[in-house]
């Protein structure tokens, strides 16, 4: 009989550290400052600061409650890895050689001189990006569970009896793709019967440690997948009858994250497991006939919102827990995802107004607000002062100045269509034309320049009060310098300032704008060491001064072609902030791209003549149902026209979107009536150009003709063979030369050659399409 799953619990933990004490060890290692010992006496000390964390917040480190959630690099990774499914173009880290060493792990994670690494892809509808494991139909299985059961066994030595995680057999082979030569037909879901046995092994395995629960995420359940529901619902069926008749295992709590699992209940709930998890943030409360199904089991109820930073309505909550109890369900608290996409602590945060802070939970808050839950359900009645202390907080924040801004309220109820248009094609083509008389195949960056240590440490100095502001804008300025006469000496026909003054093109923004606010710490793994600080917007948005126009303008003046303004698009924004939950998406969208509006009438008016609107997350916010897409993408085009269309027409606007998967959202990119539209394409070959060609795609269109993300140099040549590529499907006047994205991750030395690289090639296609026509 299998114990009672706790009364309280959350699906996982921040894992990068409350000082990013993961990222420095990292850093520190792969520059070879650190040895593995030491990296790892970094990690285990991080778990173990968890554990203690979140039992002074609260959970039973006694009954499994506290998850293992941590992760070297990546969850998905180490269950790859667990599993032994290492792609066949690793044979020297095949599991015959022995089990996988750190240094095997991070080259899967992040390459090596000959091999790239695994595909890197968003997860689910978050900033977090997951590696993609590769399946064919003869990749080998073999399990690999040590540092899974070390983990285990660490934790028990430090007193803790902690709950392992781990992604679920089903969400794990959906996620996965097929690898290169697999054969048509065949998905990686083929292989389930494949790697239940060792799931199977894994479960005797932590029995044998003592483990009582173990967890496995299984966020696919909540989305629409690819394949039939009918093949996942019977994958499920599978997976966890297998799993479940292994004699004598620990009981198995299955998550599922990210949205409602609708009809696919039934198929759940008729498994041998002994918990569910409901994300009931983004999915439905399941009604009694459905709370039905689960009898026997504990219903995990995901209450606690993982995926945002707002303190929650705990008398709303309570309310749904109590309807729920009195359905008679085994009931348990949880959170209704992982806590990795938020920041620890908002305890640490110095410069906060101190009412934006009170209506803040980061991790470390909301675990206290689904113990307060748990009490409330085991003890009605004793959690009343927190509830009626969070309704008095929320009441605070709706009536708090800034919150609802009446002008601007006004100004987004009077648009009307025609500010959503800019006017035909044809005429804006023929007055930029005029305007700017660019050659065929026009060269172009996508915005930024290398960032350097001395630009990063320039910031940091002005922040902390020892570079006063003259001197961090001479900084810039003399960056701005050097990027322009760079870019003058390469040959560039379209030049950029290099965005040295940003810290993040989205951050950089906020900290321009009113109705935003910016953390210290709240830092959020974006993947591997990476990180970003999500902005908070929590009021109404405008601007109060124009942002960008003195940086484009200083760099418009130190050349006579063109500069390119360079902004940060309204669906971008809100994509990579924590965005109010109390209005729809849709209403923020438009004071942003009101704000963004000003600020193109501004540049035009200092004489830029191409302004770029950045929507590189467009795509990223695309809901997970299909049923939810249309009406998203149809006010994400309309923030981007809003932003864009009060620009005259011989002023060209051109978007940058960084992603290949463009065909699936071609429609709403033409949609976005941009002049010019610049794609990441170097990775798939120039793939893309077929999606253009069948499409009519009729405006400029920059497909990428070099892979920022890696230091690799590609030659003329092999750029030359891109644009060919490119030139045959795409007609030449509309086509633009770039590299895929910016060049901030990069060093000056491979971008300057790289760029030398793109200008000798463009400049060879030129001249051979001009003699042939
Ligand atoms: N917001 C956002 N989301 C995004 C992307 C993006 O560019 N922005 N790109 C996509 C891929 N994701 C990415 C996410 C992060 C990074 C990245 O490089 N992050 C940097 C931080 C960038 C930053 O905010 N820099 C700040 C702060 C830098 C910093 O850590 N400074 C030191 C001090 C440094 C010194 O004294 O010299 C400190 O604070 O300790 C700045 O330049 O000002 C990192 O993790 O290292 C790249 C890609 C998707 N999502
Ligand atoms: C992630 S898209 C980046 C666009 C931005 N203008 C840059 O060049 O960095
Ligand atoms: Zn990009």
């Amino acid at each position: 009989m299998p114990a009672l799953f706790p009364h309280s619990t959350i699906i996982g933990y921040p894992r990068i550290g409350p000082r990013r004490e993961l990222k420095k060890a990292l850093e520190a290692y792969w520059a070879g400052r650190i040895d593995a010992t030491a990296l790892e006496r970094e990690a285990r000390r991080l778990r173990e600061a968890t554990y203690a964390r979140l039992t002074g917040l609260g959970l039973n480190p006694h009954d499994a409650s506290i998850p293992a959630s941590f992760s070297m690099y990546d969850q998905v990774l180490d269950t790859a890895v667990l599993l032994g499914a290492i792609p066949e173009r690793f044979p020297d880290l095949a599991a015959d050689h022995g089990p996988l060493g750190i240094d095997d792990y991070f080259t899967l994670a992040r390459g090596d001189e000959q091999r790239s690494p695994l595909e890197m892809t968003k997860w689910f509808d978050t900033n977090y990006h997951y590696l993609v494991p590769e399946i064919g139909p003869r990749t080998p299985f073999t399990l690999d569970p040590d540092t899974l059961l070390r983990q285990v066994a660490e934790a028990a030595d430090a007193g803790y009896r902690v709950r392992p995680t781990l992604i679920g057999p089903v969400t794990f082979l959906l996620l996965s793709k097929a690898a290169e030569g697999a054969g048509g037909g065949f998905a990686p879901l083929d292989r389930l019967d494949d790697v239940l046995p060792l799931y199977a092994e894994l479960l005797d395995r932590l029995e044998e440690r003592g483990v009582r629960w173990v967890q496995f995420d299984e966020p696919a359940l909540a989305t629409d997948t690819p394949l039939p529901d009918a093949v996942v619902d019977d994958a499920v069926r599978r997976a966890y009858d297998h799993l479940s008749g292994v004699a004598g295992r620990p009981a198995i709590l299955l998550t599922t994250p990210y949205g409602g699992v609708g009809q696919r209940l039934g198929a759940i709930a008729a498994t041998g497991v002994e918990a569910v998890h409901l994300d009931l943030v983004r999915g439905a409360v399941p009604a009694p006939a459905e709370l039905a199904l689960l009898k026997g089991k504990t219903l995990v109820a995901g209450i606690i919102d993982g995926h945002n930073v707002w303190k929650a309505d705990l008398g709303e909550a309570a309310a749904v827990l109590d309807r729920l109890r009195a359905d008679g369900v085994s009931l348990s608290v949880a959170t209704s995802t992982s806590l990795q996409h938020v920041p620890h602590d908002t305890g640490v945060e110095q410069s906060l107004p101190d009412e934006l802070r009170s209506w803040l939970s980061f991790a470390d808050q909301k675990v206290e607000e689904v113990v307060v839950l748990a009490g409330h359900v085991a003890h009605p009645g004793s959690a009343d002062r927190a509830i009626a202390a969070a309704t008095t907080v929320l009441a605070g924040r709706r009536s708090a100045p800034g919150v609802e801004v009446p002008a601007v309220r006004e100004r987004a109820a009077g648009l009307s269509p025609s500010d959503f248009d800019r006017g035909g094609f044809e005429e804006r083509r023929s007055a930029q034309q005029a305007a700017l008389n660019l050659p065929l195949l026009p060269t172009t960056t996508i915005g930024s320049f290398p960032q350097t240590a001395e630009v990063r440490s320039a910031r940091a100095r002005a922040a902390r009060g020892d570079l006063s502001a003259a001197g961090y804008e001479a900084a810039l300025q003399d960056e701005i310098r050097r990027v322009i006469a760079l870019q003058e000496e390469l040959g560039f026909d379209v030049l950029v300032h290099g965005e040295p003054e940003r810290n993040d093109m989205v951050q950089y923004f906020a900290e321009n704008l009113d109705g935003f606010d910016v953390t210290q710490h709240g830092w959020v793994q974006s993947y591997g060491s990476r990180c970003t600080r999500p902005s908070l917007l929590w009021g109404d948005v405008s601007r109060p001064a124009p942002i960008t126009v003195p940086w484009t303008s200083f760099a418009q003046s130190l050349t006579g072609r063109p500069v390119k303004g360079m902004l940060t698009g309204p669906v971008t924004i809100l994509a990579w902030s924590f965005v109010r939950n109390d209005q729809p998406l849709a209403d923020t969208a438009f004071q942003v791209a009101l704000a963004l509006r000003d600020e193109v009438l501004d540049l035009e008016r200092a004489g830029t003549r191409i302004i770029q609107v950045d929507e590189p997350a467009l795509r990223e916010l695309l809901p997970l149902r299909r049923a939810d897409q249309p009406a998203y993408l149809d006010w994400s085009v309309r923030a981007f026209n809003l932003a864009t269309a009060a620009a005259a027409p011989a002023t060209q606007i051109h978007t940058h979107l960084c992603y290949s998967e463009f065909g699936a959202v071609i429609t709403a990119i033409d949609g976005l009536d941009a002049d010019v539209t610049s794609i990441e394409a170097a990775r798939s070959r120039m793939e893309v150009v077929h999606d253009l060609e069948e499409h009519g795609f009729p405006r400029g269109v920059g497909p990428g003709v070099y892979d920022i993300h890696s230091p690799r140099v590609p030659s003329a040549e092999e750029i030359r063979l891109l644009l060919e590529r490119a030139v045959r499907h795409v007609p030449a006047a509309q086509l633009w030369v770039n590299p895929d994205c910016g060049l901030k991750t990069r060093g000056y030395r491979e971008t300057e050659r790289s760029l030398r690289h793109l200008v000798d090639a463009a400049r060879a296609v030129r001249a051979a399409v001009e003699v042939r026509s």
